[in-house]
């Protein structure tokens, strides 16, 4: 028997080109965005001030990408003009929903593992001031990403002092720009005005992208990532297809074609049409997982009992039946039961999440009003996931309900 890797087909020149972390050294079909943000970008080459940039757009569509690649390029414009070039901060704001917290965020980026500060606790004041000592002693000009800003909620006066710092006499030899990431269009909606009129003194926003500009990014993808004549024109197309119609996200358009390209491998080496459409379904799969290990400990007891009943009784599930066996459940498991009325409001946020469906029923007087829930997933898919919550076996269900 030969070495089992000998055995796989490989479809990749290069995987890695397909990765979420790969810098594309061109950027395709961002020409507009590219002009507009080197304007904004400009006053720093004439040595002037930076600008504050907001960009928006949905998931996907380039606004990461692009950044890096105008930063690049700016400090090698800087370097060829023989200027110094601008310091980068990147802070990705996912968890971090307060000032405090993506001030901390920052401070702790630029200092020692020893002396970092900690979460909570300290008065802002004496955050924003180590945050200025920092940044001070890099001086020049500083550009401070921060990326998916909306965290930040309406606890944002950070967003007020950074791009006054200099103005309010908090800096004197440093020049700070924030540029600000979101796909979250509400959070500049509901920006106070001050704010909103410095972050978004330059505005980019960015579109979903069309089948046709997919295309272009994912043909220039594959050259480099894929050996020839493992694909062909139409898989691309079909990659492009599905990502534009779905969400217009150059990143699910890219997955496809990656998951497409691991799933070749482990057959005869050839991506085909039949093979993206499995991968759209291993990816969608996936997503699933991960959304029913994002639920809370409760949501996932309710989904466990709602889709073992569902399979049980084939549908129609009347809320105090998904009750008691939620409730035991959880006694099996070690957990507190919610109370029936918050079992309800957890099994509508199922529906309302998709893995459920509700029906509403009206019978009258004689049977009243009530509700029926069926779950859209499998058990076995939610048991695969939910690991740490076990399901008494079938015989022992049945006598105990
Ligand atoms: N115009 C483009 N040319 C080449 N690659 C691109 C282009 N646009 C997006 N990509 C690629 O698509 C993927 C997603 O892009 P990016 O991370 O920039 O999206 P985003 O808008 O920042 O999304 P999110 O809001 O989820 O962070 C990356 O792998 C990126 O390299």
């Amino acid at each position: 028997m030969g070495n089992p890797f000998e055995e796989l087909n490989e479809v990749f020149v290069n995987r890695d080109v397909l990765n979420e972390e790969y810098q594309p050294d061109e950027i395709l079909e961002r020409e507009e965005e590219k002009q507009a943000y080197a304007g904004a970008l400009r006053p720093i080459t004439k040595q002037n001030a930076p600008n504050n940039i907001f960009l928006y757009g949905k998931t996907g569509v380039g606004k990461t990408v692009v950044t890096k690649y105008m930063l690049r390029k700016l400090n090698e414009q800087l370097a060829a003009e023989e200027a110094d070039e601008v310091t980068t901060i990147w802070q990705n704001c996912r968890s971090l929903t307060s000032s405090y917290q993506v001030a901390v965020g920052l401070v702790n980026q630029l200092r020692e593992t020893g002396e970092q500060l900690p979460d909570t606790g300290l008065p802002s004041q004496t955050v924003y001031r180590s945050l200025y000592e920092e940044l001070e002693a890099i001086g020049g000009t500083i550009l401070i990403v921060l990326d998916e800003i909306d965290a930040i909620g309406s606890d944002d006066d950070l967003l007020y002092e950074l791009p006054r710092a200099r103005a309010n006499g908090k800096l004197e030899g440093t020049r700070v720009g924030v540029i600000g990431i979101s796909n979250d269009y509400r959070f500049r909606e509901q920006l106070s005005p001050q704010v909103k009129d410095t972050l978004c003194e330059k505005e980019i926003t960015f579109s979903p992208y069309d089948a046709t500009e997919l295309r272009t990014i994912l043909t220039h993808r594959a050259e480099r990532a894929l050996v020839e004549d493992t694909y062909d024109a139409a898989v691309i197309n079909q990659c492009a297809a599905l990502a534009a119609k779905d969400s217009g996200s150059a990143r699910q358009a890219i997955e496809l074609l990656r998951e497409g390209g691991d799933i070749a491998t482990e057959r005869d080496g050839v991506i085909t049409e039949q093979i993206i459409a499995e991968a759209q379904k291993n990816i969608e799969r996936g997503k699933i997982k991960d959304a029913i290990k994002d639920l809370t400990v409760h949501g996932k007891h309710a989904l466990l009992a709602l889709s073992q009943l569902t399979e049980d009784t084939g549908g129609d599930v009347r809320t105090k039946e998904v009750y008691q066996f939620y409730e035991y459940l959880c006694e099996y498991n070690g957990t507190d039961p919610l109370v029936s009325d918050r079992l309800r409001d957890q099994l509508d946020d199922l529906a309302m999440l998709g893995f459920a469906s509700k029906y509403e029923h009206n019978e009258g007087r004689r049977g009243g009003r009530y509700n029926t829930y069926e779950s859209n997933q499998a058990v076995g898919v939610v048991q695969d996931v939910l690991v740490d919550i076990e399901l008494p076996d079938e015989r022992y269900r049945q006598q105990t309900l």
